[in-house]
This record gives structure tokens, sequence and C-alpha cells, in this order.
């Protein structure tokens, strides 16, 4: 498995109790597949990619990434997985507004050192492979919704990670826009071999995808197998 938790508690202070949001969670995914997470507002998916994402560790319970538990890591050694391992996608794009979407990408990896030359074919290459050959050199205001949103899935492939974690990414998309963010995503799992997690409310898309999750209340359970 690609990212693993195992038995995740989470809780947060509520009044003079502590609120649940995530009960014993057990939850894999594998390279090469993407997993849908639903569920109502306030039912735990932003504090299951938290903790998948390394941003928040769970009270007990383990997360593996490739094998490896990084639960008991540092902040800086979780920092390192997840530049090396990890890529998120947001809700909105998150997009800079005067960059073009070629220093969009570039812009990630200098943060992290990378070499300008080489880092700025590779960027190309990204966004040629998502369809944006016409659109490397336009800055977002010349970039439709989901043209933002796929910018935003090549920034976050800019590190090669072996876990994608995506955060609703349609919400802001009509419906035929959102069924080619998802049908991109189903796509780059198997292609670059990538766990991808998608929290979504867009239950119309959920054909594309190889598994779905339900959360209610901070517990986390299999809603159906599609494939
Ligand atoms: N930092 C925090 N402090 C206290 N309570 C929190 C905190 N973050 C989240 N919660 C609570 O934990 C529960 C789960 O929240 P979470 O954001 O994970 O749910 P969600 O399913 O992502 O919701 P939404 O779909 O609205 O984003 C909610 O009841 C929320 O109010």
């Amino acid at each position: 498995m690609s990212i693993t938790l195992t038995d995740a508690l989470l809780t947060y202070p509520d009044g003079d109790t502590r609120l649940c949001a995530l009960d014993h969670v057990n939850f894999a995914v594998d390279r090469s597949k993407l997993v849908a997470v639903t569920g109502p507002s306030g039912s735990g998916k932003s504090s299951l990619l938290a903790v998948a994402g390394l941003l928040i560790t769970p009270e007990s319970g383990t997360v593996h990434i490739g094998g490896v538990d990084v639960t008991g890591l540092s902040r800086s050694e979780r920092t390192t997985v997840r530049r090396e391992q990890l890529g998120f996608v947001f809700q909105q794009s998150n997009l800079l507004a005067s960059l073009t979407a070629t220093e969009q990408l570039q812009l990630i990896t200098h943060l992290g050192g990378g070499r300008v030359r080489s880092v700025r074919s590779r960027a190309r290459d990204l966004l040629a492979s998502l369809g944006l050959e016409k659109e490397l050199d336009r800055r977002p205001h010349q970039l439709s919704g989901g043209q933002r949103q796929r910018v935003a899935i090549a920034r976050s492939l800019m590190n090669d990670p072996s876990v994608l974690l995506v955060d609703e990414p349609t919400s802001a998309l009509d419906e035929d826009r959102s069924r080619e963010i998802v049908a991109l995503l189903a796509n780059l799992s198997r292609e670059r071999d990538v766990a991808v997690v998608m929290v979504t409310h867009d239950l119309g898309q959920l054909d594309l995808v190889d598994d779905v999750y339900e959360m209610h209340s901070g517990r986390l359970t299999r809603a159906q197998v599609t494939a």
C-alpha cells in the first residue's frame, strides 16, 4: 500500500469534552488507484487529509507512506517526506496571479532548490501532458476554471509524488469540467503509478473512481467498490 492509516484517532477540544474528528480510522490506498472520500460537512474529511498529509499527527494509531511508519517522525523529517513523496491539490487552485502556468510549477521546485533549466522543461512537459500545451505562458486570469485546476494538478506532480491528496477539486466547476478533472485524476493515478485520495461532495463522478469511502462523525466506511 502506498498510504495506510491504521486505527487513527484525532480529537479536538469541544467545550468541556472532545470532539472525535477521526474515530479509529483504517484507510489504505494502493499506487495506481483513485479513491474518493465523501461525507457531510464536519464529518472529518479534511482531518483525514491533514493526517494523511502529515500536517497533523494522530493521537494514536499510525500512518505509513510507502510501507514506512512516518507517525513518529520529527517535524523536519515529516517535511522531507511531504516534499519528496506527497502532492497536494486544493479546492481553489491557489495559483499566483502574476505567474504564468510554467512559472507556477517552476516556483515549487525553486523553493526546493531544483536546477532552473531542467525544472523549466519538466514543468512544460507536465503541463503539455495534461493538455495545456497552448496555455504554458498564460497567467491565471487567462485560463478557465478547469485549466487552472489542471495547472494546480500539474504543479502537484512536479516532485513525482507517490501519494496525491486532493481536496474538493471540482467544487468550482460545472458538470462537464468536473468530469474531465476526475477522469484526469483517474488516468494519472494509473499512468504515473500514484495513489490518489480525493475528498469530494460531487457524487456524479464516482463511477470514475476505484473505491468510495464515506465519513460520518469521524467514522470511515467503505461505501462501494466500482472496479
Ligand atoms: N482546529 C479545530 N479545532 C476544533 N475543532 C475542529 C478543528 N478542525 C476541525 N474541527 C471539527 O472537527 C470535525 C471534523 O472537521 P473536518 O473539517 O475534518 O470535517 P469535513 O468533513 O472536512 O468538513 P467540510 O466538508 O465542511 O470541510 C468538525 O466537527 C469540525 O468542526
